[in-house]
């Protein structure tokens, strides 16, 4: 993929014609009309994505985009800055929470440094420009080129990864303070005040709260973001993190394949992805409703419901791992499943 503009068209429409044939195909399967719900919906939006040839079996994979953030340095989180390095380190072990939702719901993790504040770490893919994103509270995160840059590149982890056999994507992150930069590119893409984004992200103090979204609101005033541009956005208030989820996410749009967003920082990625390319929300399956304050709001503007509802605010994936197994689960019912036709059941009485 040479540049943003091929990216972005090689995203494709849905095949209606296919979806077409698998409604009929799950209407004729051995359940009561509509029974399977929300799980049959999911299967004719996967039915009709280009890049999938076959639902069952799907092999699964979380991209884990880890970053440190410049703005950290205004007081906007508590949890200290080295957990992004720490918490990566245990991506790698396998023991942080997506690595064991992951594994619980046969999918594997692809932890990435894409600007983690550390020197190299031995065994983790490195997309790294910079060793953390600049204060978006008085200058931009990183320069346009930058962001162009690192978006193709995370995108085209995509259809590497493919080449494996991966069919299904999920995006996460970690990155201490990157609920600032998302609340910035929410607050600007959606249109919104700041005060109904802003939230507590990992757990900073109510007494702290009004100056986090200060922060949001001098960022967004330093920067003068252009609403109408996704990459100006994601330059001027995003992070290194958030451009590479929102180039998974536009990667798997051109391949043609599923990508399943993960909590807050995946809906200001996902956001961001609809702006730069809006066919790409074809290929986006929402996970949880985040417990951040915001998420309401990003995803009305998504126009997407989440399948569960279980307060996560981890990040690292971890909902999109959970929402893998209902992925699957909907290819098997497409796949498995009896028809009507041949169990001698009739549906009318
Ligand atoms: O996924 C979410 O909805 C979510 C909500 C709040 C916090 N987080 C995680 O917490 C970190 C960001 O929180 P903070 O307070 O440092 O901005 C980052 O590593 C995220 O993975 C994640
Ligand atoms: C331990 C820890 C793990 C995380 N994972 C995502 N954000 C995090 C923040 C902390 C503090």
């Amino acid at each position: 993929m040479q540049t943003i503009q091929d990216l972005v068209a090689a995203i494709r429409p849905l095949d209606q014609h296919k979806q077409a044939l698998a409604a009929a195909h799950i209407d004729g399967l051995v359940k009561p009309l509509n029974s399977l719900g929300r799980l049959e919906t999911l299967a004719i939006q996967l039915a009709g994505m280009p890049g999938l040839t076959r639902l069952d079996n799907l092999q699964k994979e979380i991209v884990v985009m880890c970053a440190d953030h410049g703005v950290y340095d205004e007081g906007v989180a508590i949890s200290p800055q080295q957990v992004t390095h720490l918490q990566a380190l245990n991506m790698l072990k396998g023991t942080s929470g997506v690595c064991v939702l992951a594994k619980s719901n046969g999918a594997s993790v692809l932890p990435v440094d894409i600007g983690i504040d550390c020197e190299p770490i031995d065994g983790m893919l490195s997309l790294k420009v910079g060793r953390k994103s600049g204060n978006i509270a008085r200058g931009p995160a990183m320069s346009r080129s930058e962001a162009e840059h690192l978006l193709l590149r995370s995108a085209q982890l995509v259809p590497t990864r493919a080449a494996e056999g991966i069919a299904v994507f999920g995006t996460g992150e970690l990155g201490m303070a990157n609920t600032t930069p998302a609340s910035a590119i929410i607050s600007v893409l959606c249109g919104c005040d700041p005060h109904e984004v802003v939230g507590i992200g990992a757990n900073l103090p109510a007494e702290r709260m009004a100056h986090k979204e200060a922060m949001v609101r001098q960022a967004i005033e330093v920067n003068q973001p252009n609403s109408a541009d996704g990459i100006d956005v994601l330059a001027k208030v995003g992070g290194y993190d958030l451009v590479g989820m929102t180039g998974v996410i536009l990667g798997a749009g051109s391949c043609g394949l599923p990508v399943v967003l993960d909590g807050f920082l995946s809906y200001a990625a996902a956001i961001a992805a609809c702006q730069i390319a809006p066919e790409v929300k074809n290929y986006c399956i929402p996970s949880h409703f985040s417990a951040e304050k915001g998420s309401q709001r990003a995803l009305e503007h998504l126009g997407l419901t989440p399948y569960l509802y279980l307060d996560l605010r981890l990040g690292e994936g971890s909902g999109a791992a959970l929402a893998m197994s209902i992925v699957s689960a909907a290819g098997a019912m497409y796949c498995e499943m009896g028809v009507l036709a041949e169990s001698g059941i009739s549906l009318k009485a």
